[in-house]
């Protein structure tokens, strides 16, 4: 049943290449405006579920919606989607102008030149309607890219590594222009990326998957401080995951000490968990907490991400302002700060 007032539901969606599942029964939503953003290991089924919502990969189960209506009868031109792949696909023998305008053929000239006239002048590229795209830079070519399927203002965007041809600084400005952009016209975008930091700086939603299903949907401070799954822990951010065990009164045994399990988690007590441990979880504490040799250090600027091995031979991963860097070797004192601590059952292997 559709659910009101949202732009896109897939719903238990699975898509398979001759029989073999690519996307696993995946639900997910998007409200109008909203920018969500796909993660995952390649090979993960990402791009096979944003051509399934284009309507390129017909889906072999489930459900598809687009503004409250069954969309998988749609051929792709009748979804009312805007989409820009890696590969950008330009025409080479049209103008700028040209590629623009050219999903504009419902509209009269007159309209058409002004809306192309607009679309350039919003992503930046007044002057240049009458180019070709070879006599572009590859910044250019790929704000031509964006203009294209912004062009006929269509209210989703499906947008398939985009920037990854382009190098890190200019991807993060038009990653940060091409958001508020979206966010003015009210225009919702699916997005996937194998780029964490783009993920969580584009989308206000983001999906992880694994092996064909979508482990998480969610915010991403909510991905990185409450993963629903070991697999998201680790993948999203860095992490270790410390063996514990529930001892009495609901306080928790691990190699850096006890912590309170939190509250709402039933664990019996003497069962063995996982406790997530990020690397700002660890401070330096010259008079309690436990000894550790740091093992590693790389340094990051603002920041340095040790390697500390304790004595037990448990190696953990902690970020300290680099001002206090500490050199390999060196015997430091640290303490978990945890704001909320992440358990899940112990791995069925360990
Ligand atoms: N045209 C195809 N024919 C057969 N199998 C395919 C085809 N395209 C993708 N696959 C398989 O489907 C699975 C999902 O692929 P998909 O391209 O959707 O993953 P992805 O997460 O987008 O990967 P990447 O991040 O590397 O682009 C993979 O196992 C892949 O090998």
């Amino acid at each position: 049943m559709p659910t009101p007032g949202l732009l896109l539901e897939a719903d238990r969606l699975s898509c398979d290449y001759a029989g073999r599942p690519a996307v696993r029964e995946l639900s997910l939503d998007l409200r109008p405006g909203e920018l969500g953003c796909l993660l995952g290991p390649s090979g993960c089924g990402k791009t096979t579920l944003l051509r399934a919502i284009a309507g390129l990969h017909p889906p072999a189960s489930g459900a598809l919606r687009l503004r409250g209506r069954d969309a998988l009868p749609l051929p792709p031109e009748q979804r009312g989607l805007g989409f820009v792949f890696q590969d950008l696909a330009l025409f080479p023998h049209l103008s700028v102008a040209g590629n623009v305008g050219f999903g504009l053929h419902r509209l009269q000239p007159a309209a058409r030149r002004e809306r192309v006239a607009a679309t350039l002048a919003l992503l930046g590229l007044d002057g240049l309607g009458g180019r070709y795209p070879h006599e572009l830079s590859g910044g250019q070519q790929q704000r031509v890219a964006l203009a294209r399927s912004l062009a006929p203002r269509p209210d989703l965007l499906l947008l398939d590594e985009p920037f990854s041809s382009l190098d890190a600084d200019l991807r993060g400005r038009l990653r940060d222009e091409l958001r508020i952009l979206l966010k003015q016209l009210g225009i919702a975008a699916l997005l996937v990326t194998h780029d964490q930091e783009e993920a969580f700086a584009f989308a206000d939603r983001v999906g992880v998957m694994q092996g064909g299903r979508l482990l998480q949907w969610a915010p991403g401070f909510e991905l990185y401080h409450r993963p629903a799954t070991p697999f998201v822990a680790s993948f999203v951010g860095e992490g270790r995951l410390l063996p514990a065990r529930v001892a009495a009164n609901r306080r928790l045994r691990t190699p850096l000490g006890e912590l309170d399990l939190p509250a709402g988690l039933e664990c019996a007590e003497g069962s063995r968990v996982q406790v997530l441990l990020r690397p700002d979880d660890l401070v330096l504490s010259e008079h309690e907490g436990i000894e550790a040799e740091v093992g590693a250090v790389a340094f990051r600027g603002a920041e340095s991400l040790h390697t500390l091995v304790l004595a037990d031979g448990t190696a953990l991963a902690a970020l300290f302002p680099s001002h206090q860097q500490k050199r390999v070797g060196e015997r430091v004192r640290v303490r978990p700060d945890l704001a909320h601590v992440v358990v899940f059952p112990a791995a069925a292997d360990g």
